[in-house]
């Protein structure tokens, strides 16, 4: 049975995303949103000669020709219009933050200035000119693109938004997600389980790891009946964009969810990967709707959701996807011709990255995760891994 490789499932989800258009936010819940429209400004950055030392606000003539006291004229704070040197052999106090007055082109803090009566002594040798003195349009120019579009937006993002008063931002239009976990022996995480059953994990961590990308997901929760199964199915196609399956779709009596797809029409791009953990992972469309059938062990259904949801949901949005690397820092074996997702723990040396092997009790072993960082991605065509290489990093933390 010849299975789908990793790299040809990726190109197959990759081949499937989607585009759900865009939507307006308030710019102060925009944070982890792709953003859908040029940032431009509409003012100079700093939109003034901006003040940026507390101290006096000079003339480098006056002081040029070897003026060193000058009789404080005024005060100009911050928020205040801007002032004028009368007498250019005079100064002003200016604050931090405040405009530059008039006729003057040099600050001199404090901390070099003796004040008495009025006046102030300068103890300098020299200065030059617009010293501490944030200059109009320093930064950005009026008109200037200052966030380009498809950018995923992050805090810094937040202070420009503001800076230019746009309170409502244009962004890239989620997909509704329902993430549906099945098995008779799941119980809630509230109940206390008989001894065949086991409190329902999976959909939280997926849930979590949706949250990482600021996406809200429902969830639910179906026992393994088929006619059940296909009924609620049915009825989350029609409702949300991508369904994200946990469970019941390996060879079990009761795994249901691939055959049930089916029956609803949703065309399989593909069943099973050529992976581990994640082999049974199953595929698939139905027009616009997208379909990611992880297995059921816990451990196969987290790395999954990283490895291809993550890729997916970053090609619908239509903005970057981080690639990370890390250098094994000892020797691996694993025989299986299966990419291997090896869960690894993270160590910063001399700004290296390395990763050592928490390979866990298998993918059912989701207490491992507690203790690994990240999953290493070993290539599915060698058994043996040498210490020192490097290799492809999916983190989640
Ligand atoms: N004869 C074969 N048996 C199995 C194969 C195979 O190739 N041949 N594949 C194995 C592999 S690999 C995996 S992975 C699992 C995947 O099975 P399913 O996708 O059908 O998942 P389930 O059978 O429903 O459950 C597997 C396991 O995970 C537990 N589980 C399921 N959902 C949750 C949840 N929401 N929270 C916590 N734990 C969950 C479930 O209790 C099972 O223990 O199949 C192997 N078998
Ligand atoms: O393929 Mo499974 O997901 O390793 O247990
Ligand atoms: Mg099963």
């Amino acid at each position: 049975m010849n299975l789908t490789t990793v790299q040809e499932a990726l190109e197959i989800i990759l081949n499937s995303s989607e585009n759900f258009g865009t939507e307006e936010v308030d710019f102060i819940n925009s944070v982890g949103r792709v953003l859908k429209e040029d940032i431009v400004a509409d003012l100079d950055f700093p939109p003034f000669n901006r003040v940026s030392m507390d101290g006096i606000a000079i003339a480098a003539e006056a002081f040029n020709k070897g003026i060193r006291e000058f009789k404080i004229e005024d005060i100009q704070a911050a928020g205040s219009p801007q002032l004028t040197l009368q007498n250019t052999n005079n100064c002003i106090e200016a604050m931090t933050g405040a405009m530059l007055p008039k006729n003057a082109n040099v600050v001199i803090q404090y901390e070099l200035l003796d004040i008495q009566d009025g006046v102030a002594r300068v103890n300098l040798e020299t200065v030059r000119d617009f010293q501490n003195i944030h200059l109009k349009g320093l930064d950005r120019i009026k008109g200037d693109i200052l966030i380009e579009k498809n950018k995923m937006i992050s805090s810094a993002e937040i202070g420009v938004f503001a800076t230019i008063g746009k309170s409502k931002i244009k962004v890239a239009k989620q997909p509704k997600v329902m993430i549906v976990s099945t098995g008779n022996e799941l119980v809630k995480v509230t109940e206390t389980p008989a001894e065949h059953q086991i409190r329902r994990s999976n959909v939280y961590t997926l849930v979590s790891l949706l949250e990482r990308l600021h996406v809200k997901a429902k969830t639910a929760h179906i026992l393994d009946d088929k006619e059940v199964l296909k009924s609620k199915i049915e009825g989350f196609l029609n409702e949300y964009d991508v369904l994200i399956f946990s469970g019941a779709v390996s060879k079990g009596k009761f795994d249901f969810i691939p055959e049930v797809l089916d029956e609803l029409g949703v065309e399989k791009l593909f069943h099973k990967v050529k992976q581990r953990p994640g082999k049974p992972f199953w595929f698939g469309k139905k027009a616009n709707k997208t379909v990611f059938a992880f297995p059921g062990n816990p451990v196969s259904t987290f790395v999954s959701c990283l490895k291809y949801f993550y890729p997916w949901y970053s090609k619908t949005m239509s903005t970057s996807e981080e690639l990370n690397q890390a250098i094994l820092s000892e020797d691996f074996f694993f025989k299986p011709d299966l990419t291997y997702f090896l869960q690894v723990k993270l160590t910063q040396k001399e700004g290296k990255i390395y990763a050592t092997p928490i390979a866990g009790k298998g993918s059912g072993d989701l207490a491992n995760l507690v203790d690994s960082d990240a999953f290493l991605e070993l290539p599915d065509d060698r058994s043996n891994f040498t210490k020192g290489e490097v290799f492809p990093l999916i983190t989640f933390r």
